[in-house]
């Protein structure tokens, strides 16, 4: 059976600069990967190679088992690849069902044909409705955007990702920004959404990181140094020495400072 996504010896150079190192990664379906690795290891460029924004200067990307290296990213998206939208990519005029739909619409291959658009509308409408409630914002259905809260608008950003209904799922730092008890109702509420997907996060929160990931994945210098279940990452000499035990330190230091 092939992986929901698989890296094979990928590289990326910017100029002369190797930035992914022979990153190999092997994910199967359903599972949840947190990549993690220090400031500049190269995470975002393994998220741009893998959703089609950068091609690879060499090695292979798949997707179920299929290349899409090479792929524009809409392409690896109509292959069932969606990566998160950031909140400033969200219509801030526009309500909260709007931004939905315009996500469904979008997914489902929506081109300017008013026939299909207008064939297509109620199937978008129902489920925009039931991507609002799985994310509990269909109170705010009819809100804009702009009068959001920041964690609804991260929420939102979550809801247009899973809209289209991809099986694999690219979250990009998906609580940066939020305080401790909203940060903890958001790693439920991702886990509720993406029930049964796979998922791809980046995440310098080692304590989402621990409270999400089936599977952690350490990147440092372009290259996955581990790539193991949370606990058995955490004892990894190796990913102590080169990240995780700085880290740490430094968060439970700073946990210290505001619980004090
Ligand atoms: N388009 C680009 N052109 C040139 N260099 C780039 C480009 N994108 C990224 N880089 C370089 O690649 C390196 C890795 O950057 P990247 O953003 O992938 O790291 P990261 O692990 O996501 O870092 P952070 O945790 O700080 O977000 C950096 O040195 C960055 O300057």
């Amino acid at each position: 059976m092939s992986f929901a996504v698989e890296l094979k010896d990928v590289r990326k150079s910017f100029g002369k600069t190797e930035i992914i190192r022979g990153a190999s990664l092997q994910v199967n379906a359903g599972e949840r990967v947190a990549i993690i690795g220090p400031n500049g290891a190269g995470k975002s460029t393994l998220f741009n190679l893998i959703s089609g924004r950068f091609a690879p200067t060499s090695g292979e990307i798949l997707l179920n088992g299929e290349r899409i290296d090479g792929l524009k990213p809409y392409e690896v998206n109509r292959r069932g690849l969606a990566r998160s939208f950031q909140v400033s990519n969200l219509f801030h005029r526009l309500t909260v069902f709007e931004n939905v739909r315009c996500a469904v619409l979008w997914s489902m291959g929506y081109k300017y044909a008013f026939w299909k658009f207008l064939a297509d509308l109620d199937d978008a409408n129902d489920r925009a409705d039931e991507v609002l409630e799985m994310l509990k914002l269909d109170r705010k259905r009819d809100t804009q955007v702009m009068n959001l809260t920041y964690a609804e608008q991260r929420a939102l950003e979550i809801g247009l990702t899973i809209a289209g209904g991809s099986n694999v799922i690219l979250l990009d730092e998906p609580t940066a920004g939020m305080s401790k008890s909203e940060t903890k109702r958001f790693i439920q509420l991702i886990r509720e959404v993406t029930e049964g997907k796979t998922l791809l996060t980046v995440e310098h929160d080692m304590g989402v990181v621990f409270g999400l990931a089936d599977k952690i994945a350490v990147l440092v210098y372009g290259e996955v140094i581990a790539y193991d279940e949370p606990e058995a990452v955490r004892a990894n000499q190796r990913v102590q020495e080169a990240y995780l035990g700085s880290v740490l330190a430094e968060q439970q230091a700073a946990a210290a400072t505001a619980g004090a």
